[in-house]
């Protein structure tokens, strides 16, 4: 099964379109790096996979996620587990007062925190539980989240979209606002969870692009400029290219790296 099969999406704002063109097949236990520059359209792809804005319907399109074309978007975000800065923003003010146990527990709704009418069973308790113990959070099980570090919260917000064990983590520049350490921290933790689920990384920093991930779309001139194996895309060339500068890249035990910029 296919997690995304788009062709000759053209998506934007108002009238403006600012993806055009966007083909783009993502199959199941593949993981995938999004790599653009600011400004390019990562984020209105995240937007377009999440239907928060649509196709173009003035030319024929295909647009389907885990092998459908028509799904609720509420089954859609339990399949998938969604990670962006604006859910992230969204915990942060609206749900500061929650733990990170009451965060995680909340993914079994898709609820920002726990209500009076949503009953838990022992199982899904459980769940909750094993799942912080296999992201090795569990001692932010009784931390507020207003009392949280990005990269904790983050953890938790990851933690509550792993308890429906989705088919795939769509990760929208996930380790903004982390120091070094809380980003290699973070990745790791990405990677462990590629074990068992697609992973697509959104982002702008090479380094990121951990071993598993074997296949990279370039997103440039308002499309997915190039997109195919990791060793064929990523090149000092291509990176030049989309960036707009010149970049020297080179790869150390499978990691890729900026070496130089002239
Ligand atoms: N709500 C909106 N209305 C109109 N134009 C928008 C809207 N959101 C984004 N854009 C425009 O779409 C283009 C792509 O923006 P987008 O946020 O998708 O890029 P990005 O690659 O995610 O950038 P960054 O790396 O800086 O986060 C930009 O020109 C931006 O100004």
């Amino acid at each position: 099964m296919n997690i995304i099969d788009f062709e000759n999406i053209n998506v934007g704002y108002d009238t403006k379109i600012i993806l055009k063109d966007i083909t783009l097949k993502i199959k199941e236990k593949e993981h995938w790096a999004i790599l653009g520059a600011n400004g390019s359209g990562k984020s209105t792809l995240m937007k377009l996979i999440q239907s928060e804005i649509h196709p173009r319907k003035t030319n024929p399109y295909k647009k389907e996620i885990l092998g459908k074309s028509n799904y609720s978007i509420f089954e859609l975000k339990k399949e998938l587990g969604i990670i962006t800065n604006d859910l992230h923003n969204y915990f942060a003010i609206n749900g500061s007062f929650l733990t990170g146990y009451i965060t995680v527990l909340s993914g079994h709704y898709s609820s920002v925190g726990v209500f009076k009418h949503q009953d838990f069973s022992v199982e899904q308790h459980e769940k909750a539980k094993e799942t912080m113990k296999y992201l090795e959070i569990e001692h932010l099980a009784n931390k507020l989240v207003q009392e949280m570090s990005t990269g904790e919260l983050r953890k938790c917000i990851v933690a509550r979209a792993l308890i429906h064990d989705p088919k795939a983590f769509i990760l929208d520049e996930p380790t903004v606002g982390l120091d070094i350490k809380a980003q290699i921290n973070f990745i790791k933790m990405v990677q462990k969870l590629s074990k068992n689920c697609s992973i697509i990384l959104v982002t702008h920093h090479l380094e990121e692009i951990f071993e598993e991930i074997q296949n990279v779309a370039l997103i440039h001139n308002n499309t997915i400029h190039k997109s195919g194996k990791k060793e064929d895309i990523l090149t000092s060339a291509n990176l030049s290219e989309i960036f707009d500068t010149n970049v020297h890249i080179n790869v150390k035990n499978n990691r890729y790296f900026v070496e130089e910029i002239y």
